[in-house]
């Protein structure tokens, strides 16, 4: 911290872009602090608190993180059960875990880190539960970090990644907070106990909103390190005979490794573009919701759901592709990739599991679907819904962007239709409205993907053609635009074709075309991933080195692992030797095999 303060890094950006040097591979223990925490306190603290709090926590003299799944709930965050109950004969309130599924588990560095917790719980004043509220908790004493009296608080064990976090558990027992520890920005309890509700129960669940369109710049920043690892070493690697008696070949000159990877390379450049559009479409909707001009707010928690969900998908599964395609030194840490997936993996999971903010997206297009039906307006995003069903595709040879375009908007609004059509079919046979819901939400999975989908492509080309490029990167950039959007119809052909939008003609088209694009970038692809610009220290990588020096990299580390200490390991005196001795002793195997 006291390095960022020297180096004068005062935005969060610079601040993220430091940590993660720091830090290459492991999380910061002080993600949260920084990510979640101190901007909650910011957003949702009064002007006072947040002008007492802030200071504390930029300045690290509190450190936090937000607390808020429990062992019986994540998701559902209407049924958490830690209870806060207001006290007005001595203004406070009294925090408590009634039951073993309330206690909070899995908050990021809760266990061994923080002194202070944003607590997510249920408010209760003069007998009336208010439903879910934030409250700033301190948790360890800030002379020398013992465990405040009336909590129990632990780690939670070994994970699948995220090393570098101390997810930990954390149990009330009627635990006593000032009552100006609640955040009081949208809704207040006054001292006689009087609850102020908020213009929008829904502000208090800001944070997930703010995280989730972080985690969009996330997965681009995982899928594209592992493009660059995945190609680089498709550079160096030769393996096998392309030409018969010639020398083996590069693999990144095989047609399948191309088809592996260029498509991911064109995602990680389309998942940047998102990312920086998500953000400043959040930036313009988070500002006037803090002015409180509250309507764009749906359009904003459906769009981070709905990106969040589709992003991190696609990176993880990527970064998986990305893995195999460099044979068994993928396997190893080594080639810096596994770490890169465990770190990121969880995404799927943590800020709301995908398909769940899947759905919260869905529910939004549901009820768009319907308003365009009755010829209201919809916002920009969602006015493709309102496409002519019954065009067909003038798709041509170019591919041209406005065909591609038209092609993701045709399947997206083909899909909402057809999900929201099963939906009214399920309520016209009689289901009440929820089941008529969950009976129709696979359909409304596939076509939220559709929607977020067509979000990336759109943006794509909307930036190559709005942004002033130089005519040879404008052309190398809309090369991976083509492929990402081609790639996408060819992968998912049956969604496109499923109403006969594309003609047989016009599918042999979309895959020529693929293979052709795959041959145009090839010469680019390395400078395509050098253009990240990732320094060799932050991919930790022996295959996705700069210099291409893999093979002494490789056996360096190798040479440099803990097993190598000694030439025999203890596992021989202590196992192998007694085993095969008591073998030789009971069988007369001869000593010289
Ligand atoms: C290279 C390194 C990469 C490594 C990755 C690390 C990167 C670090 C950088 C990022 C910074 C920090 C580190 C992050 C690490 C992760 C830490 C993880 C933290 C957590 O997981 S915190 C806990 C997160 N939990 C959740 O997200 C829970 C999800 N559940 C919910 O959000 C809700 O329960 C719900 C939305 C699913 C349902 O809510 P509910 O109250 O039941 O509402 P509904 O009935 O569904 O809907 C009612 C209406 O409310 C609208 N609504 C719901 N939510 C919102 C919202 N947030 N905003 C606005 N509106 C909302 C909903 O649309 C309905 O509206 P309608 O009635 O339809 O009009
Ligand atoms: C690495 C990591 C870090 C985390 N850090 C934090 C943290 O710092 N702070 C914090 O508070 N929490 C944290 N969490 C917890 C995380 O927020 C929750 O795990 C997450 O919200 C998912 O909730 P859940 O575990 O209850 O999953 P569940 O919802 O129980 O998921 C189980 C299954 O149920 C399905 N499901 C649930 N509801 C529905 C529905 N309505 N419709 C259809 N399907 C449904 C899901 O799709 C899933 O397939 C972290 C988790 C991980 C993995």
């Amino acid at each position: 911290m006291d390095r960022m303060e020297e180096l004068g890094f005062r935005s969060e950006t610079d601040r993220q872009i430091f940590r993660e040097a720091a830090a290459p591979v492991e999380l910061s223990p002080f993600g949260l602090h920084s990510g979640m925490f101190v901007p909650t306190l910011e957003r949702q603290g009064t002007p006072e608190q947040s002008r007492k709090w802030v200071p504390l926590g930029k300045s690290f003299k509190m450190i936090g993180t937000y607390a808020q799944t429990e062992l019986g709930h994540g998701t559902f965050i209407r049924g958490l059960e830690t209870t806060a109950t207001f006290d007005p004969e001595t203004q406070e309130f009294i925090l408590d875990s009634p039951t073993l599924s309330s206690i909070k588990y899995w908050p990021g560095n809760v266990a061994k880190t923080v002194n202070h917790c944003l607590v997510m719980a249920q408010l209760y004043t003069q007998g009336k539960c208010h439903g879910t509220h934030l409250f700033l908790v301190q948790v360890r004493n800030m002379e020398d970090h013992t465990i405040m009296p009336g909590l129990e608080i632990g780690d939670i064990g070994p994970k699948l990644g995220f090393d570098g976090v101390d997810n930990g558990f954390m149990r009330f027992n009627k635990y006593r907070i000032p009552r100006m520890n609640m955040l009081m920005r949208y809704a207040k309890v006054l001292e006689n106990g009087d609850y102020i509700k908020p213009k929008n129960a829904k502000l208090t669940y800001g944070a997930m909103v703010m995280i989730r369109v972080f985690i969009v710049m996330d997965a681009f920043k995982t899928l594209s390190r592992a493009a660059v690892i995945a190609v680089r070493y498709s550079a160096v690697r030769r393996q096998s005979e392309l030409r018969p008696g010639g020398e083996e070949a590069q693999v990144m000159d095989y047609q399948t490794q191309q088809y592996k990877l260029f498509p991911l390379l064109a995602t990680s450049y389309a998942f940047l573009l998102a990312a920086e559009g998500m953000s400043q479409i959040y930036a313009k909707i988070s500002s006037d919701i803090e002015r409180g001009n509250l309507e764009d707010m749906p359009q904003l928690h459906a769009l981070a759901c709905g990106l969040k969900a589709f992003c991190t998908w696609v990176a993880c599964e990527g970064i998986e592709v990305c893995r195999m395609s460099c044979g068994g030194h993928g396997y190893s840490h080594a080639s810096g990739i596994p770490k890169i997936y465990a770190n990121i993996v969880g995404a799927c999971t943590y800020e709301g599991e995908n398909t769940v903010m899947m759905l919260q997206t869905a529910r939004y297009l549901s009820k768009c679907y319907i308003r365009g039906q009755r010829g209201e307006s919809l916002p920009e995003l969602i006015q493709y819904l309102t496409t002519d069903l019954n065009v067909k595709s003038t798709l041509g040879e170019d591919c041209s962007f406005e065909s591609l375009v038209a092609a993701y908007s045709h399947r997206a609004a083909r899909m909402v239709a057809v999900a929201c059509k099963l939906q009214q079919t399920n309520k016209k046979k009689g289901m009440a409205g929820h089941d008529a819901w969950n009976k129709s939400t696979v359909p409304f999975i596939a076509a939220t993907k559709a929607h977020c989908h067509l979000f990336i492509v759109r943006n794509f080309v909307t930036i190559l053609s709005q942004k002033k490029i130089d005519p040879a990167t404008h052309n190398v950039l809309s090369q991976l635009c083509t492929l990402y959007a081609v790639y996408g119809i060819v992968e998912n052909m049956g969604e496109f074709m499923q109403d006969g939008y594309f003609n047989q003609d016009q599918v042999s088209i979309l895959n020529r075309k693929v293979l052709a694009l795959l041959e145009d970038i090839r010469p680019n692809a390395v400078a395509l991933v050098d253009a990240f610009d990732y320094p060799d220290h932050l991919l930790q990588s022996c295959l996705g080195r700069y210099d291409g020096q893999v093979y002494e990299a490789l056996y360096e580390y190798s040479k440099s692992s803990p097993l190598n200490n000694t030439d025999i390991h203890s596992s021989y005196y202590n196992y192998i030797r007694p085993m095969m001795q008591k073998r030789s002793e009971s069988k007369n195997i001869s000593a010289k095999l």
